[in-house]
């Protein structure tokens, strides 16, 4: 951090700020007495003294583009040949169509500018990235995408912003290269945390240049970095005088012959704090699950009364269908029955395909809490796929009244009402069968002991994703439940 406190790293408040979003931060920050070029100054300031932090002098190549990013590029270069460095800065451009602030910056660059050629590259052990940020509009032409290569191959790349080819909305690649450090200003954008946006920055880095988090009141964002500060709070808490029936009762719709996956769920389910946890079976699989499982209650279900009998219970204060449920009218009808009663529902896997093609008739049904976990291809059988994934998870739960669930790497949890949170601890060991039953039953888990449907989602997601951070390598589904008490505690720590 510099003697002004500026060029800190910025840890804590997760909001994530569109492109727009950012610009408002940036005029309100100017209206409120900042000139532009200052503002400049101190992000190219902040971004020399992180790279000063982690690198000793040598050869550095500032590559700028025609815009502020290259402005901030003309900062870094005169910062760091202050430090020491031995400092290469090429133009995208010509000098005299630089405009504004980073005219104005270029104008204290006293070294030469050269024009953006491989040639810059010569014996640089390190690449600043200045090319592109907030305003890429278009894939980078051949020449910049040839230059980038050339650069990735060179040496490290520091990011300004972004990694020129990311759009910084929705972490989608125009012909970017990966940065090993990407250094941005007052919030991260979503393109820092979508993918492929997020692989592209390497370490993504928030420097303080001076915007004032009270820009925020007026920003209002509705979009988040998932993380424990958004929904700890909203935790249930083990109440001294609570008994079995204040922490809910959790009921699954149990599947056959596919049995694994309910069972995974109910597991999870209780392990996430519900004090009841059932499991609805047809009576032909009762000894399957009977055996596997013990504090959790079995019940064989023989027709459309018996389930209304069941569902009629108020005890119940959360129900999940669609693990090994099977794709068709059975599961369809169970699902509504379950809609039906307003009570909390999870719908996931077979329960959302078994309503492909016809949305409107879970928009219809939906009147309750309710949760759905689709990945991409349950995903595409239901609503519109146009557009980046924060997009689709949004209009999905604003036409559904459903909160969203769209797992992936970058989970996108969606509200109703345009809240979105992106999540970003799920190692690749996710990436294994069952997984996502898991992840149902702790939503379920967490929906029974009373929890708003958004935050029971946030942390669900990212306690599946804790969970499977701690066990490491090998990890398969059946692991996942038996590790949430070491969830449980680190977030109570
Ligand atoms: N947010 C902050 O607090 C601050 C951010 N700063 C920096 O400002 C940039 C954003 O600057 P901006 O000038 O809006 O945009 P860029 O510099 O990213 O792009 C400049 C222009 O480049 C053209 N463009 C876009 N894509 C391409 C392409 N693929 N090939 C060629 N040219 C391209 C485009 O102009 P056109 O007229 O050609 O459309 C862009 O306008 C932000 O990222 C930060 O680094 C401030 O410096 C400090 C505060
Ligand atoms: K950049």
């Amino acid at each position: 951090m510099g003697p002004d406190g500026r060029g800190a790293v910025l840890t804590g408040d997760r909001a994530l700020l569109s492109v727009a979003q950012m610009a408002v931060a940036d005029r309100l920050t100017v209206a409120g007495g900042t000139p532009v070029p200052v503002l400049m100054g101190a992000a190219g300031s902040a971004v020399a003294r992180i790279i000063a932090d982690r690198w000793s002098p040598g050869r550095v190549a500032v590559l700028c583009g025609p815009g502020d990013n290259g402005g901030d590029g003309f900062v870094v270069a005169r910062r760091l040949a202050e430090a020491g460095w031995d400092v290469q800065l090429s133009l995208l451009g010509a000098p005299d169509r630089l405009t504004g602030a980073a005219a104005h910056n270029a104008a204290l660059w006293t070294g030469p500018v050269a024009p953006l050629s491989p040639a810059v590259l010569e014996g640089a052990t390190l690449i600043v990235d200045a090319l592109f940020g907030a305003g890429l509009n278009r894939a980078p032409d051949r020449r910049v995408a040839a230059l980038l290569a050339a650069a990735a191959a060179q040496a490290p790349i520091v990011a300004i912003d972004v990694p020129s080819g990311v759009m910084g909305d929705t972490g989608a690649d125009l012909g970017a290269v990966a940065a090993s450090l990407t250094i941005t200003f007052f919030r991260k954008k979503p393109g820092h945390v979508l993918l492929p946006g997020r692989t592209l920055c390497g370490e993504t880095v928030v420097a303080d240049i001076g915007i004032a988090p009270s820009v925020l009141d007026r920003i209002a964002p509705q979009t988040w970095e998932n993380g424990p500060d958004l929904w700890r709070d909203a935790l249930p808490l083990l109440h001294p005088t609570g008994h079995k029936y204040t922490r809910g009762h959790a009921l699954v719709w149990g599947g056959y012959p596919m049995t694994g996956a309910a069972r995974l769920a109910t597991r999870a389910a209780a392990r996430a704090g519900a004090g009841l946890t059932s499991v609805a079976v047809p009576p032909q699989a009762l000894p399957i699950y009977a055996t596997a499982l013990t504090s959790i209650m079995v019940r064989p279900v023989t027709g459309a009364e018996d389930l209304a009998a069941l569902l009629s219970d108020g005890r119940i204060t959360a129900h999940l269908i669609g693990p090994g449920a099977g794709v068709g009218d059975a599961t369809r009808s169970t699902a509504l029955a379950m809609l039906a009663t307003g009570r909390a529902v999870v719908l996931d896997a077979d329960a959302l395909t078994s309503f492909a093609g016809d949305p409107a008739a879970l928009d219809r049904a939906i009147t309750g809490p309710c949760v759905m976990t689709p990945h991409d291809g349950e995903f595409a059988r239901l609503w519109d796929t146009t557009g980046d994934k924060l997009h689709r998870a949004r209009a999905a739960a604003a036409r559904s009244g459903a909160v969203i669930v769209l797992k992936g790497a970058d989970t996108v949890i969606a509200a109703p009402d345009g809240r979105a949170i992106v999540n970003t601890n799920a190692p690749p060991t996710l990436a294994t069968a069952g997984s996502g039953d898991v992840l149902a039953g702790l939503v379920l888990g967490l929906l029974a002991q009373g929890m708003d449907a958004f935050d029971a989602a946030a942390a669900a997601v990212w306690m599946h994703g804790d969970a499977a951070s701690r066990f490491g390598p090998g990890l398969i589904a059946d692991d996942l439940p038996g590790l949430l008490p070491a969830v449980l505690r680190g977030l109570s720590a």
